[in-house]
């Protein structure tokens, strides 16, 4: 197996979360690996764990076609990124590279493109974005999530699981603990609303919009509610104390662990690493797609998990009012929770089906194999 690797990922929690997770298991199977993390916007970035692991901020700018002057100067962030890309490839050495797609990844997979090092990636969307549909070419491998994500590739392409961080993966988690941790009631549904690593401002409005709906269910259902938004947090909190609701609202969950175990039903954006969890965690949702993720892709993964999954419902937010939403909650808590239950039956029978490689198992085999034959 590769002794040296280059991981490369930035933004938002998305592409981060799984990097980061990924690296942690192949370290923890072999604590000799050298692994080293390097894209544009990892210096600053929340979600990144700068303490872990080494790293270095690599230029990059991505490319708007509408917006030629800002397409000029992301030209400018991408040499810049080439050429340090180029002399830290020259400094590490590393075996291998693994990409987890977005233009702050392009500099570094381009140069060791031009080094000849070997690359894998990891495509976590149903439609694929652009630096990973241009590298997919002559890379190793890609892992995809989603298996709609295969039509926009090249090369090898092979359906994978999402590495999610290892805290999501307590064995020792139950309901009880987690609705305990919130201080909620064992009794009653809770609702659990997120945006997103980034919190999403529509969302929150339209959960109060909802809940205002839903005050002759406030002795059967309670809500947990991260709202990404320091400056909303207190106020979403006040009005559902107004609303005589049960709640916890907070700005950001760092222990997701809890929040899937507290949650019933889930009421979220339709990002890959959320359904993945979602997936993990068997809980039904209600999805509603970023409208302006890039090519729509999150309308497509949320089509995925309501479609062939049967686990979620897609709702699309320019047809959605609180009033709407709030019925769609009535009926899938009427009758004891009973079509809440049949979706969360169908995400098991899902798990049940399916076999997905493990990405980590995919990067080591297809590492080997690849040096087998050269
Ligand atoms: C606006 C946008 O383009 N978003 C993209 C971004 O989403 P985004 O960064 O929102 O990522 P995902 O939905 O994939 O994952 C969200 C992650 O944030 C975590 N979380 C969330 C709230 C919280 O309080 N605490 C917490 O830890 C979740 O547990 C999950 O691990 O990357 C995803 C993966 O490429 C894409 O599918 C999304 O379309």
């Amino acid at each position: 197996m590769a002794k040296r690797i280059l991981i490369s990922a930035g933004g938002t929690g998305g592409h981060v979360y799984p990097a980061q997770a990924l690296a942690k298991k192949l370290k923890a199977e072999n604590p000799e690996l050298y692994i080293f993390f390097a894209a544009a916007g990892l210096e600053g970035n929340q979600f990144f764990d700068r303490e872990s692991f080494p790293y270095q901020e690599v230029s990059a700018g991505y490319f708007p076609l509408k917006r030629p002057l800002k397409c000029m100067a992301s030209f400018g962030k991408l040499i810049a990124g080439l050429w340090q890309s180029d002399r830290l490839l020259k400094k590490i050495a590393p075996d291998l590279i693994i990409g987890f797609g977005s233009y702050h990844t392009l500099p570094l997979l381009l140069a060791a493109r031009l080094r000849k090092i070997p690359y894998i990636l990891h495509e976590a969307n149903s439609i694929p974005g652009k630096v990973n549909k241009l590298m997919s070419k002559g890379a190793l491998a890609t892992g995809i999530l989603f298996p709609d994500a295969r039509n926009y590739l090249k090369g090898n392409v092979v359906e994978v699981d999402l590495p999610l961080r290892d805290t999501l993966n307590n064995s020792f988690m139950t309901r009880e603990k987690a609705i305990e941790h919130y201080s909620l009631d064992p009794d009653k549904t809770t609702l659990l609303f997120f945006g997103g690593s980034q919190g999403a401002a529509s969302l929150n409005h339209l959960a109060i919009e909802t809940v205002s709906n839903l005050k002759d269910w406030k002795k059967t259902i309670q809500i947990l509610h991260f709202t990404g938004r320091e400056k909303e947090t207190s106020k979403i909190a006040h009005l559902y104390n107004d609303l005589k609701l049960t709640a916890y609202v907070k700005d950001y969950e760092e222990n997701m662990e809890f929040a899937w175990m507290a949650g019933d039903l889930l009421i979220s954006r339709s990002g890959a690493g959320t359904i993945a969890e979602e997936i993990a965690y068997e809980k039904p949702g209600l999805l509603i797609p970023y409208p302006m993720a890039a090519d729509n892709h999150q309308e497509r993964n949320a089509f995925f998990m309501s479609d062939k999954v049967k686990g979620a419902l897609t709702l699309i937010e320019k047809n959605l009012t609180g009033k709407k939403l709030a019925s769609v909650i009535i009926s899938l808590l009427e009758d004891n929770n009973k079509a809440l239950l049949q979706l969360r039956d169908h995400i098991i029978q899902f798990k049940m089906n399916t076999v997905r490689k493990d990405f980590c198992e995919f990067i080591k085999a297809t590492y080997n194999g690849s040096k087998e034959r050269s």
